[in-house]
């Protein structure tokens, strides 16, 4: 029967592997959420505001692989927009959906609301286009069907954000029905020829090397390389180290997993083996200021052979159209097992870093708090960090078989654990959700703790108060670092309104914080909030250290004219 071009979108979603939109509505988008709801496929999660809607749908699509949300024109999208260049940075194929104004006041002489206030109503579109990998604007609706098939095979082929604009007067038009799901899924392939080229080329060079490591990078998940990452590390038999934005993108529990590769951030002697190494393959890896720890841990360009996501760069050639988890599979069958580096590894490995139980009644700190997360983390838990000395917390636990760890290093926005996290848990109900979140970042996007009651989420957060901007203030201090303390505990109990199951805990010592946890892990009904209360300067030597390197990079004068 003839369809609608709200229908159409809302299959198309579903067909792409969307089963739950994230939405805040307004008059500019209402119209379409009427036809995404009676559509069966797809279930609408309602947000405080655009910015957590946009990260909720980033978190999805960590969990899921592909996320929507929707929102209505400029007071909407703009918001969303943060999340969107977070969901770009950090190669998470977000949809960006936004209503827009009728079709007919296009070049007419109406002013509208929600706009600047001009004639101008293409501003949006323009600068959606910066922020995602196809940007799109039905104008005609006889158009629909092709522009909304380009913009979401574009996120599932480049996985990053796309941006759909729907004006207010286009969902309810007839369309015709949409084809079958490969038309927007059909997977990108290598080039084989060029392939073979490279595998022949980097094997050679990897097997004529004395003590080959593997370096795994972010982009090892989105681009569904893990398992392909895995295979080589088995049967090169070497040593793996992670960079800190790849935790638990290769298992901990591998017996030549090395640690985090990450300056003096570096945990179980990671650094020392990559130094030592005359071959490191990195995979799906990027350096930046953050995550080379102010520009101190980047392995020696002479011995990296660099497998990009669509590309490979070995000594002096570059071949483009060689897919990173097609290089990793077809490398894998052609190197030979090779384990100096383990050898070595066995003799440099640092004892473990045991932490010892504090006095139960003593004042609270931050290792007694990684202590007992640990304890807390198993085979179900996802692990989020947010920025802040919460990364340096969370890269000291170990993690079991199948445990996950989600970090947003490339973006680095402050809070987006809260909504992340949030939108993870509906993308993934069978996981144990826990998130590590300073005081700053949390007063950014508190409200989603309030859909994580509405759902009935267990989502368990450890809030690290030390009242204030601790990673700045490692980074450059100021009055500006100083907040207004909150009473988190009652924030988040007064979300309840009567009918919900949040629990808040302030602590102050390792008895209350065991109990704290003993409780959280009852409440299967809804989301609890662990106030930890340290001491200010109680902060990782490794983010001193961080704040120190990456300051000296923020302060580099400008070269001489
Ligand atoms: C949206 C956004 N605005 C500002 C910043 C800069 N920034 N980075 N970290 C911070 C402070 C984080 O403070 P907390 O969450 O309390 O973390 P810690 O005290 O370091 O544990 C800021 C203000 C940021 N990273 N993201
Ligand atoms: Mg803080």
């Amino acid at each position: 029967q003839p369809t609608t071009i709200g229908h159409y979108l809302a299959v198309r979603l579903a067909q792409a592997g969307v089963k739950h939109h994230f939405v805040v509505p307004g008059d500019y988008n209402l119209g379409l959420l009427d036809k995404l709801q009676y559509n069966n496929y797809l279930e609408e999660v309602n947000c405080a505001n655009e910015l957590n809607c946009a990260f909720a749908a980033e978190g999805y699509a960590r969990a899921n692989g592909i996320a929507a949300c929707v929102v209505t024109y400029s007071v909407g999208a703009f918001t969303a927009f943060d999340g969107i260049g977070g969901a770009y940075a950090e190669d998470l194929p977000v949809i960006l959906i936004s209503g827009s104004p009728n079709t007919n006041d296009i070049g007419s002489s109406h002013l509208l609301h929600h706009t600047l206030g001009t004639h101008d109503f293409s501003y949006q579109y323009e600068m959606a286009k910066k922020i995602t990998c196809a940007a799109v604007s039905i104008q005609r609706p006889t158009e629909a069907p092709r522009l909304i098939d380009y913009a979401i095979k574009m996120a599932l082929l480049k996985k990053k954000p796309v941006y759909i604009e729907v004006p207010t007067n286009v969902a309810s038009q007839p369309c015709a029905a949409p084809g079958p799901a490969s038309l927007i899924t059909e997977p990108e392939t290598s080039n084989q020829e060029y392939l073979q080229m490279a595998v022949d080329i980097s094997a050679k060079i990897v097997n004529g090397k004395q003590k080959p490591v593997l370096l795994a990078g972010p982009k090892l998940r989105s681009f569904k390389a893990e398992s392909a990452f895995l295979e080589l590390a088995n049967s090169l038999n070497c040593s793996v180290a992670v960079m800190p934005n790849a935790k638990s993108f290769f298992p901990e529990s591998h017996p030549n997993y090395a640690g985090i590769y990450w300056g003096q951030a570096s945990t179980l002697g990671a650094e020392s083996i990559i130094n030592w190494s005359d071959c490191i393959i990195c995979a799906g890896t990027t350096f930046t200021d953050y995550s080379s720890n102010g520009w101190t841990s980047l392995p020696p360009k002479a011995n990296v052979l660099h497998v990009d996501v669509d590309r490979v760069t070995v000594s002096d050639a570059e071949f483009g159209g060689v897919l990173l988890r097609d290089f990793l599979h077809e490398l894998a069958k052609k190197v030979k097992a090779n384990n100096a580096s383990v050898v070595e590894y066995k003799r440099i490995r640092p004892e473990s870093l045991e932490i010892p139980m504090e006095n139960p009644k003593a004042a609270l700190n931050r290792k007694e708090i990684i202590r007992q997360v640990q304890n807390l983390v198993n085979q179900e838990t996802t692990l989020f960090v947010d920025t802040g000395d919460s990364w340096f917390g969370g890269m000291r636990i170990t993690l079991p078989e199948k445990a996950r760890f989600e970090i947003e290093m490339q973006w680095g926005h402050i809070g987006w654990s809260v909504p992340s996290a949030f939108g993870y848990a509906i993308g993934a109900p069978k996981r144990n959700v826990v998130v590590f979140v300073g005081d700053g970042s949390f007063q950014e996007t508190v409200q989603e703790v309030s859909q994580m009651v509405r759902l009935n989420l267990p989502i368990i957060m450890f809030l690290i108060n030390n009242r204030g901007y601790t990673i700045e203030v490692e980074i450059h201090d100021g009055p500006y670092n100083r907040i207004k303390n909150w009473d988190y505990a009652a924030i988040v109990e007064a979300f309840n309104a009567g009918e919900g199951h949040a629990k808040g805990f302030r602590v102050g010592n390792g008895h209350e914080l065991a109990e704290a946890i003993r409780q959280a892990k009852e409440n299967s009904q809804g989301p609890t909030l662990i106030e930890c209360n340290i001491d200010q300067d109680d902060c990782s030597k490794e983010l001193i250290n961080w704040g120190h390197n990456v300051g000296a990079a923020n302060g580099k004068p400008p070269a001489k004219e």
